[in-house]
C-alpha cells in the first residue's frame, strides 16, 4: 500500500549545511524549527527535547557527527575516528535509554575505519542510509504489525512514536496510520503521556494533520477503557529490546501492559532492529532516565505544586517480554518475544 500521504511531517532534516530540527517542545501551537551547525549543539537539543523519539535521537546524532566531521582534516577514516570521538562521546551522553543512538555511532564508526582518504563523503553517505533505512523500516511495519489487527478493532497508543519521533511515518504510530488506510481500524485513542505529554501534544497532533479520527484520555483512564471493551491492541514503540525480548519505553507502557493482559487486550512493540540490543541481556539492565522533577513540578513552566514537595521523575519502564504480544520489527513479527525468538530474528 501507498502510505506516501502520511510523510509530510520532517523532524529531523540535513540541509547539505546544517541540521534542522522541529523545535517538539512548541509543538502544536508553533512548528517553528532550528538549524545547528555544531554538534554539540545538537546533543544539547537531544538532551532537551527539541528533537526525541529512539530513531530520530539516533538519526540526530549521525548527522551531529557529521557536523564534528565538517571542518576536520585527516588523512583518512581512522585517523578522522580518533579525532572524532570526543564529540561521539558527548553525542552519545545525551540521552541513556534509547540504544538507537549508541547504534548509529557505532554504525559510523564501523564505516570510518575503513575509510581511505574520502571519509567524509563515505560518513555522509552513512547517516543518509540510517536516515531512508528507518523509513522504509517503518513503512514495512506498518504493514506487518496492521495485518495483526482484527477488522474494527480500536487502539490504544501511547507516547509519541509517529513522524516527530522517526524519520517519517513512526512505528507504532505507523501501524496505526496503515491499519487506518487499510481500514481495520475503528477507533484510536492516545494517553496524554504525563510528565512531558508527548501524546497530548504530539501524537493527537500527529494524528489531526492525517485526518484520522483518535481520542485523547489520561493516562490514568486506561485500564478504565480496556476494561469496556473499546480497545483490542495497545500498540507502543520502544527505546530498547533486550536479548531476552523485555521491552524499556516511555514510563507507563508496563502499566499499560499489565492492566492489557489482565483484560485480554493484545500489546504490540513496535520497532525496527535498530532498537534492539542483543548485548543487553534484561531489562533489568537497561539505565533508565531520570529527568529533572521540574517536569512533575511545574506545567508550561509555571510552578503547580507546593513550594517544598519533592518529585521523582523516571521517564522510561521495562516492561517484561512474557507481556508481550507481538514484537514488529523490519525483519518479520516475533510473536510472544523471548531469547531463542529473539536470537533467532536478530543474531547475526
Ligand atoms: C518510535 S519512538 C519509540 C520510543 O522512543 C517512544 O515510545 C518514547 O518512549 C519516546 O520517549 P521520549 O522521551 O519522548 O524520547
Amino acid at each position: 500500500m501507498d502510505y506516501s500521504r502520511y510523510d509530510r511531517v520532517r523532524a529531523v532534516a540535513w540541509t547539505g549545511e546544517a541540521l534542522r530540527l522541529l523545535d517538539q517542545r512548541k509543538l502544536p501551537f508553533t512548528q517553528g524549527f532550528i538549524e545547528l551547525d555544531d554538534s554539540d549543539a545538537v546533543a544539547k537539543a537531544i538532551h532537551d527535547l527539541v528533537v526525541r523519539g529512539a530513531p530520530a535521537i539516533g538519526i540526530a546524532a549521525a548527522w551531529g557527527v557529521v557536523l564534528a566531521a565538517r571542518n576536520l582534516e585527516a588523512a583518512d577514516g581512522p585517523a578522522a575516528l580518533v579525532a572524532l570521538e570526543p564529540a561521539m562521546q558527548r553525542l552519545n551522553a545525551s540521552r541513556p535509554t534509547a540504544v538507537n543512538l549508541a547504534w548509529a555511532l557505532a554504525r559510523l564508526r564501523a564505516v570510518l575505519s575503513r575509510a581511505g582518504s574520502d571519509w567524509y563523503a563515505v560518513l555522509t553517505a552513512e547517516a543518509e542510509a540510517i536516515e531512508a533505512e528507518d523509513l522504509a523500516a517503518n513503512r514495512r511495519m506498518g504493514g506487518l504489525g496492521a495485518a495483526l489487527i482484527e477488522p474494527g478493532s480500536g487502539l490504544l497508543t501511547h507516547c509519541n512514536t509517529g513522524s516527530l519521533a522517526t524519520s517519517g511515518f513512526g512505528t507504532a504510530l505507523g501501524v496505526v496510520r496503515a491499519g487506518v488506510a487499510e481500514g481495520r481500524v475503528a477507533r484510536v485513542f492516545a494517553g496524554e503521556t504525563r510528565p512531558w505529554n508527548q501524546g497530548a501534544r504530539l501524537t493527537v497532533w500527529e494524528l489531526l494533520e492525517d485526518g484520522i479520527d483518535a481520542t485523547l484520555i489520561a493516562d490514568s483512564a486506561a485500564a478504565h477503557l480496556m476494561a469496556s471493551g473499546a480497545v483490542q491492541w495497545v500498540v507502543v514503540g520502544a527505546d530498547r529490546v533486550t536479548a531476552n525480548g523485555d521491552v524499556a519505553n516511555k514510563i507507563g507502557t508496563l502499566a499499560l501492559a499489565l492492566a492489557a493482559r489482565h483484560f485480554g487486550v493484545g500489546f504490540m512493540v513496535v520497532a525496527p532492529s535498530s532498537t534492539v540490543d542483543l548485548d543487553t541481556a534484561s531489562g533489568a539492565d537497561i539505565e533508565i532516565e531520570e529527568r529533572d522533577p521540574a517536569e512533575l513540578l511545574t506545567h508550561l513552566g509555571q510552578r503547580t505544586v507546593a513550594d517544598g514537595v519533592k518529585a521523582w521523575n523516571p521517564v522510561f519502564d521495562v516492561t517484561p517480554a512474557e507481556l508481550v504480544s507481538a514484537l514488529v520489527t523490519e525483519r518479520g513479527v516475533v510473536l510472544r518475544p523471548d531469547a531463542d525468538s529473539m536470537r533467532r530474528t536478530f543474531g547475526a
